[in-house]
């Protein structure tokens, strides 16, 4: 039987790295769903779409191709046939993502491909979002929401990106986080029966050995 874990939880608390890592360890799939919004962002930039215009974002939601690997060594995302994977981490991307997110038809069009991707893997896969345990896969085996304080999320970030000042990092994520969490369809919310774990003071290794004892003692116990 396929193992389905949901990963959600706010930006920075390391949902990415934690899921890659589990689903490389354990021979699962991984997607980042993330990814996936971002994308479908791109594409609206790209196209000259106003993205404070809900209705024009609804109306063209249904026309880009976007499809994701799910190789967690090597992630994998493209719109039209293009590789978006650098674009999509760009500011002017991040900046908009959480306007064109909240919108009922995108998160239509991309729920449907989460779940087509997440039922077609073979042996399992780790699915990380906002929304996976909530919503997309209410009835995954495992569901686990990651938590970390506003300053841990700031130092995490800003320790990526060369210059970046601490105050304004901590300022932006903040900001996603209630767009993301105050949003009228499908906010990010922990799952009432998901596990949380709060990663402020765990290293990387500790929260990735964590999950990981999760998704086997879930195995162990079906
Ligand atoms: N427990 C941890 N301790 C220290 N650094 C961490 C920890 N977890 C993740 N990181 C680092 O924090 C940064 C953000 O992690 P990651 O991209 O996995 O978060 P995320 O929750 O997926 O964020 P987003 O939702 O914004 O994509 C990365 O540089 C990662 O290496
Ligand atoms: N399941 C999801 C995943 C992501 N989003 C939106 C909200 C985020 O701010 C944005 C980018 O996600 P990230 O790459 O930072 O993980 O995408 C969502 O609404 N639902």
């Amino acid at each position: 039987m396929p193992v389905i874990v949901a990963i959600d939880g706010p930006s920075g608390t390391g949902k990415s790295s934690t899921s890659k890592a589990v689903a490389a360890q354990l021979g699962l799939s991984y997607l980042d769903t993330g990814a996936q919004y971002r994308a479908i962002t791109w594409w609206m930039v790209t196209n000259g779409i106003d993205t404070a215009d809900p209705f024009a974002i609804a109306s063209a939601a249904g026309k880009p191709e976007i499809v994701s690997g799910t190789d967690p060594e090597k992630p994998a995302i493209t719109v039209d046939g293009i590789d978006v994977s650098g674009p999509i981490r760009e500011q002017d991307v991040t900046s908009k993502v959480s306007a064109v997110s909240a919108v009922p038809e995108v998160r239509t069009r991309i729920t449907e491909l989460q779940r087509a991707i997440a039922g077609s893997a073979v042996t399992g896969i780790v699915v990380e979002g906002r929304d996976i345990g909530t919503t997309v896969l209410p009835d995954a085996d495992l569901k686990v929401f990651l938590t970390a304080s506003p300053e841990a999320r700031a130092a995490r970030r800003s320790g990526e990106l060369e210059g970046a000042d601490l105050h304004a990092t901590r300022e932006a994520l903040v900001k996603r986080d209630a767009a993301d969490s105050s949003r009228k369809t499908s906010p990010l919310a922990k799952a009432d029966d998901a596990v949380e774990v709060d990663t402020t003071d765990l290293t990387l290794q500790q929260v990735i050995e964590c999950v990981v004892t999760l998704v086997e003692e879930k195995r162990a116990g079906r």
